[in-house]
Parts: C-alpha cells; structure tokens; sequence
C-alpha cells in the first residue's frame, strides 16, 4: 500500500511484524511510506527518503526564459500544499536522476514542452511548518512547444519586474534576489 501515492524510495527501513501494531503512528509521523510484504512473509514498513520531521523533498526548479526575455511562471492548483501561490516549475527528483534531468522532465510532464536546462542560480534550504525542502535552481531556455497548464491551475510569462505582482511561497525570496541580481538567463553564456 502506497500512503500517498509517491514513487520510489531511496532509503529504506523496516520494522518487524511485532511493531506493526503500531504502524499507524508510523503513517502519521512519516507520511510518505509503503507496507510490503517480505521474502518470509512478515509485513514490512518501508519508509520513504526521510525519517525526520518535518519530511524532506528535494526539488528541481527551472527558471524559463522565452527569447523576449520574459519568465515562466505557473499558479499551483488550489487545493493541496500551498494552494494557489505562484512557482517556477519544476518538482521532486527521482532515485537515479540528476537535477537536471529532474528540471527538463518535470518541466515536460507539467507544462509539455522542451527546454535546455542552463546554469546553476541558486541552491536553498527552506524549512516551512511541516516541510524542508531544497530547491536547486537552474537558468532554463524554452526550445519547443507552446507551454499548457497539465499540473497547474494557470501559467503566465512575466519579465522579472512583474515578478513583484505575484504571490510565492516563502522560499522564493531568495530565488527572485538572486534572479535579480543575475540579470538575464544562463544558457549558452
Ligand atoms: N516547483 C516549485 N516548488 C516550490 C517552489 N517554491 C517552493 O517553496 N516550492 C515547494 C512547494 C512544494 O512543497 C515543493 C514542490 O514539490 P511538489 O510536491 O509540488 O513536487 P512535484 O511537482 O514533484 O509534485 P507531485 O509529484 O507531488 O505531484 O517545493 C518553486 O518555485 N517551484
Ligand atoms: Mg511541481
């Protein structure tokens, strides 16, 4: 049984059929975890990439520029974490995957087009109520594809200044400072 659906595990731990009777507290202390059943037939407990709390997720996130110099941004779904607030695109990385695949993949499942992923901006640790993520953040150039809203609720491509007019989480300050202080796009410099 998957509690929330997610995939792979890179880390993996198990507690014997005798804890079990506990494995609801296992659920609401770890939310991302599977029961499997092992080899000699005991239920297992297999926990997701972290065992702390609050969770952790590592994120791709790619800042998109169009040739107008303009940026890709996209409106998260309203239900769900951080409902309604305004992101770059991008996602959780998969066990096997570098942060750049992460970025070009996610950017095609959310928005279905293709990018260059371009130069590192900004990598930063962010601790909200019940979550800690980091974010590495990569320059994008759009290359194919007219972007669609697959994942999100609505996107739109402003230029750095109108970045002021739209409501991110937390996290993001820094990643607008420091888009701020980068100036243009990295690709190809
Ligand atoms: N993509 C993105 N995520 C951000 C930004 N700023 C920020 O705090 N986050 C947070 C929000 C989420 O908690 C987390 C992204 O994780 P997510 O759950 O949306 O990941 P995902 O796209 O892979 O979605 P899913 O597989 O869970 O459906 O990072 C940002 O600019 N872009
Ligand atoms: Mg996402």
């Amino acid at each position: 049984m998957t509690v929330d659906g997610s995939r792979v595990f890179s880390q993996q731990s198990t507690v014997n059929s005798q804890r079990l009777e506990c494995g609801i507290i296992y659920f609401l202390e770890f939310p991302k975890c599977t029961i499997s059943k092992s080899s000699s037939s005991s239920p297992q407990l297999t926990m997701s990439e972290t065992s702390s709390f609050p969770p952790h997720k590592i994120i791709g996130v790619g800042v998109i520029w169009n040739d107008q110099e303009q940026i890709l941004i996209d409106r998260r779904r309203p239900e769900g974490a951080m409902g309604g607030l305004w992101e770059f695109p991008g996602g959780k990385i998969e066990p096997g995957e570098t942060i750049r695949e992460c970025i070009q993949r996610e950017i095609s499942e959310e928005l279905g087009i293709v990018i260059e992923v371009g130069e590192h901006l900004i990598t930063i640790d962010h601790t909200y109520t019940d979550l800690r993520v980091t974010l590495t953040v990569h320059h994008c150039r759009h290359v194919t594809g007219i972007p669609q809203p697959l994942e999100s609720d609505e996107i739109r491509w402003v230029t750095l200044e109108e970045l002021e007019e739209f409501t991110f989480p937390k996290a993001n300050i820094q990643i607008i400072a420091a888009l701020k202080g980068s100036g243009e796009w990295g690709v190809g410099r």
